[in-house]
């Protein structure tokens, strides 16, 4: 049988199968990334085949259906370890907002240089709209602004009152979406606001590493009622972009992809090269300029780490 894994413990595997049925399940025989050691071979948002056990209602996998993309974290580069973290998503949506607290543009530009990295769509929901009047609601259109020049879709939205649910729904519908944002923008909130009653409710499930350095966190896969599956991340505070060589770090930034091949030298790095078409963009405003910093802030600190 044909069937989307929909949870993982890393040892088992909770499958939605073609029959409507979910199905447990464990793996047999080896799934891996090529040139990635993995953690975990098989992730939520996979695509698998399966039998069943004789006498049994538990299944075993015995095949992986070719990805469409995934998400890892953790540095290859420092431990050649990484886990999976979900696959084969249509779109990621970062939630952030301007107060209580402020996400750090900073921290919008890693994520959208992540999703770059994983020709994953990305689309930024700015929650919170209720605690906005007048000259907040003039900073958040600037904000906005920053990101849709570039073509980033945002929408603002409040998980509280529900104003502008019905539109974000739209977007989700028959879709599968990540869900990210750090501690405090209203994730939860928003997404019990998607999930009336939590129709899947599927605890993140912790455990030790084999050496027991650290705790794993799964990502949880909720079926929405209007049709598409939403990958919440609890627990997974960023996701990380370590796996990317800093020379390459410029395709991720949208804009800047495009003036790369005017610069130069061809392998500018952008940071105080001579005649670099970049910091020229930047210098006439062409480039926002603190889309630039988080490149240069990005660039060395995985200068340091590789
Ligand atoms: N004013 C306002 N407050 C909100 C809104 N959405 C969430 N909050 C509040 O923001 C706080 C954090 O909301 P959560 O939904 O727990 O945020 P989270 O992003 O899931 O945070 P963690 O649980 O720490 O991961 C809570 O006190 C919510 O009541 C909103 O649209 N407007
Ligand atoms: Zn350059």
């Amino acid at each position: 049988m044909q069937g989307l894994v929909i949870k993982s413990t890393g040892s088992w595997y909770q499958v939605h199968a073609e029959d409507g049925v979910d199905y447990d399940c464990r793996i047999k025989g080896k799934f891996r990334i090529q040139g990635i050691q993995t953690t975990n071979p098989i992730a939520v948002g996979d695509l698998v085949e399966f039998e069943l056990e004789p006498n049994s209602d538990n299944g075993v996998i015995n095949k992986l259906n070719d990805r469409k993309n995934y998400i890892i974290r953790k540095s290859i580069n420092l431990s050649k370890q990484a886990q999976i973290i979900a696959a084969n998503m249509d779109q990621a949506f970062l939630v952030v907002t301007l107060a209580s607290p402020r996400t750090s543009l900073g921290f919008i530009d890693r994520f959208l240089a992540t999703a770059e990295a994983y020709s994953i769509p990305a689309t930024l929901i700015f929650n919170k709209l209720d605690l906005f009047h007048e000259e907040g609601l003039t900073i958040l259109d600037e904000y906005k602004s920053i990101y849709e020049n570039i073509g980033y879709p945002c929408y603002s939205v409040s998980a509280l009152e529900g104003t502008n649910m019905p539109e974000i729904e739209g977007l989700l519908k028959d879709k599968t979406t990540l869900f990210s944002g750090h501690s405090g923008v209203g994730k939860s909130s928003l997404i019990n606001a998607l999930l009336p009653g939590r129709s899947i409710k599927t605890g993140e499930i912790s455990g030790a590493s084999d050496k027991g350095q650290h705790t794993t966190t799964f990502a949880e896969m909720h079926t929405l009622p209007f049709g598409g599956y939403l990958i919440d991340t609890p627990g997974i505070r960023e996701l990380g972009i370590f796996d990317i060589r800093p020379e390459e770090l410029g395709h991720y930034f949208r804009e800047m992809r495009d003036l790369m091949n005017m610069c130069r030298f061809n392998n500018c790095r952008h940071v105080n090269e001579p005649g670099c078409a970049v910091i020229k963009a930047v210098e006439e405003g062409e480039i926002e300029l603190s889309r630039y910093e988080s490149y240069l802030s990005i660039y060395h600190g995985n200068e340091t780490r590789a």
